[in-house]
């Protein structure tokens, strides 16, 4: 086992700001506080080598979690285990097998090119010269970086410069690999060659993961299980398949029709739209096969796709569960 957290919590202590002079002035004097509880009584295991998505709406607790298990932030309570480590204890040797990666956060000097910061890893991590020359040179690779070592950071695009940060990040061969938003703001094609990446690295590598994301398509690409947090307290620790079927009890059909015929449509399915000859049906989950043949059967079928709904829809019913659904 690679992660254990055993009933993990983490409250803030802030100032109450409240609204207009007098209350300013109020508070010059008299400051009030409240305790936000980002994270409650959470509990989970990874096993060496997983990737695990790591998902919930904003303020859920995502980002707290991972600042804790990367040992940025102290728990208010419980435990954590990483790779043997106490991660607060911050000791060299876990700094070592360890990589936190913020999309927001950037390693990177901004005036100097990608390639100096890699020299900076190299020395601060004590890497060999010849480990390090063999990482770079698979990094380099990998990522498609050679153009890029030399310019500026600053004159990098945003999805060039998340990839130098990945390999920032990579040089010094971490076992273990925190993933925060890796893909924000990037377009689709770089948002693809990034998972792509990802996907590889922890195959070739067996590399532990914890990822979160906003892009389902990270999730749904990248990790066979998924741990869903809201309001600091994990709801879900399962298969993102299972996760899918227990909330979202239909499949999306769609149907390209090679001629438009005037049929009672409602009959299969609800009809969610036909635009241009394309029928997309919404069908109970253990209707599907009889409603595939019988349409196959009776019409004039160009194509057929069975679909998932989005995540997006099944992560929404989760958070309105709001209970333990594994
Ligand atoms: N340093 C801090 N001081 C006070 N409150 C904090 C601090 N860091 C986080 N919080 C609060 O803790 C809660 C959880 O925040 P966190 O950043 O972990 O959420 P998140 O799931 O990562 O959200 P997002 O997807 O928006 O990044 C929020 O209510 C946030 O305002």
């Amino acid at each position: 086992m690679s992660i254990q957290i055993q009933n993990l919590n983490k409250s803030f202590r802030v100032h109450v700001r409240r609204e207009g002079w007098m209350e300013s002035l109020r508070s010059l004097f008299k400051r009030e506080y409240q305790t936000v509880h980002a994270v409650k009584d959470v509990s989970f295991t990874i096993d060496t080598g997983e990737i695990v998505g790591f998902l919930g709406p904003n303020g859920a607790g995502k980002t707290t979690t991972i600042k804790m298990l990367a040992g940025l932030l102290h728990p208010t309570s419980g435990n954590i285990n990483v790779s043997g480590f106490k991660p607060q204890e911050q000791k060299n040797e876990f700094k070592k097998i360890m990589s936190l990666v913020m999309g927001q956060k950037s390693q990177l000097i901004w005036d100097i090119p990608p390639m100096e910061t890699f020299l900076v890893n190299k020395s601060v991590y004590e890497i060999e010269e010849k480990v390090f020359r063999q990482t770079l040179d698979e990094l380099v690779e990998l990522l498609e970086l050679e153009p890029l070592l030399g310019k500026p950071v600053r004159n990098l695009s945003l999805g060039q410069r998340m990839k130098c940060e990945l390999a920032a990040s990579l040089l010094h061969r971490p076992s273990i690999l925190f993933l925060d938003e890796p893909t924000i703001g990037l377009d689709v094609h770089t948002q693809e060659k990034v998972r792509q990446f990802i996907a590889k690295y922890n195959r070739e590598h067996k590399t532990t993961i914890l990822l979160t994301s906003h892009y389902m398509g990270d999730v749904t690409a990248l990790c066979d299980r998924v741990l869903i947090i809201n309001h600091g307290k994990l709801l879900y620790d399962g298969g993102l398949q299972v996760l899918t079927e227990r909330l979202t009890p239909y499949k999306l059909l769609e149907v390209r029709l090679s001629s438009i015929a005037d049929i009672a449509w409602e009959s299969f399915g609800e009809v969610v739209s036909f635009e241009d000859g394309k029928l997309t049906l919404r069908v109970a989950r253990d209707r599907v096969p009889m409603v595939s043949s019988e349409l196959l059967a009776n019409f004039d079928i160009h194509d057929l796709n069975i679909q998932e709904p989005p995540m997006e829809e099944v992560i929404t019913l989760a958070f309105q569960e709001e209970s333990h659904v594994s």
